[in-house]
């Protein structure tokens, strides 16, 4: 599975007028590959990652999973993302929460991957804490754990190391690395250079466009 985009277009409408935050964005990801993107505060990282997990609609342009047309939000297991705003179900333990996609997806069975991932992440000994109860770091970590649990083929993950210190990010970093590894096609928005590091690519985006 790969993630093909272009001439992504989305405007948004504010008090003052309305602001053109992509203008016409191209870009690809392999299966297997890991790709960074970067740029400015405010550059529009967010709102395209919105738009390539079906959470919101570009005005123009086209989202290809695996080369068929994107129309809303795909199955979890074809497209997983971490958000920056995380998205836990407030009702659920950490590891209910990251058990999700695979009791969305009849394999319940696997349920066991659910121990390894937050062992590895650190975050083990909160398994059965409510979101609500741990730090927002701890969430970012259940809600990285939830993401990749389902060997999803498009992984979109948006700043997910911004509140992870220096010990706890780089498990983050190699799970993410792992799930490209696995054959995922993962992008990432980030500012942070240990996870540029692992990556395959790094594209930028400024003035609405994927900079060349
Ligand atoms: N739903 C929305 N409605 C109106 N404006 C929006 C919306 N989402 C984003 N914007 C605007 O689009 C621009 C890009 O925001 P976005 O959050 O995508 O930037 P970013 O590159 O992710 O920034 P950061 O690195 O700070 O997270 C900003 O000017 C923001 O105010």
């Amino acid at each position: 599975m790969s993630l093909s985009v272009s001439g992504l277009c989305r405007t948004f409408s504010h008090s003052s007028g309305p602001v053109e935050v992509l203008r016409g964005v191209d870009l690809s990801v392999a299966s297997g590959e890991l790709v960074t993107l970067s740029g400015p505060s405010g550059s529009g990282k967010s709102a395209l990652i919105t738009l390539l997990c079906g959470f919101d609609q570009p005005d123009s342009g086209t989202v290809l999973l695996d080369g068929s047309p994107l129309t809303g939000p795909p199955a979890w297991s074809r497209c997983a993302v971490l958000p920056q705003s995380l998205g836990l179900a407030g009702e659920l333990t950490l590891a209910e929460n990251a058990a999700l996609p695979l009791r969305l997806s009849g394999r319940a069975d696997e349920v066991h991957l659910v121990k390894e991932l937050l062992v590895e992440l650190g975050i083990d000994e909160l398994a059965d804490r409510y979101p609500a109860e741990v730090s927002f770091g701890q969430q970012q970590r259940a809600a990285l754990a939830r993401a990749v649990i389902a060997g999803p083929s498009v992984l979109l993950a948006d700043e997910p190391t911004a509140h992870l210190d220096q010990r706890s990010a780089p498990a983050a970093v190699a799970v993410l690395r792992r799930a490209a590894d696995r054959g995922a096609a993962v992008l990432i928005a980030t500012h942070h250079d240990d996870v540029h590091a692992a990556a395959d690519r790094t594209l930028t985006l400024r003035d609405g466009r994927i900079a060349h």
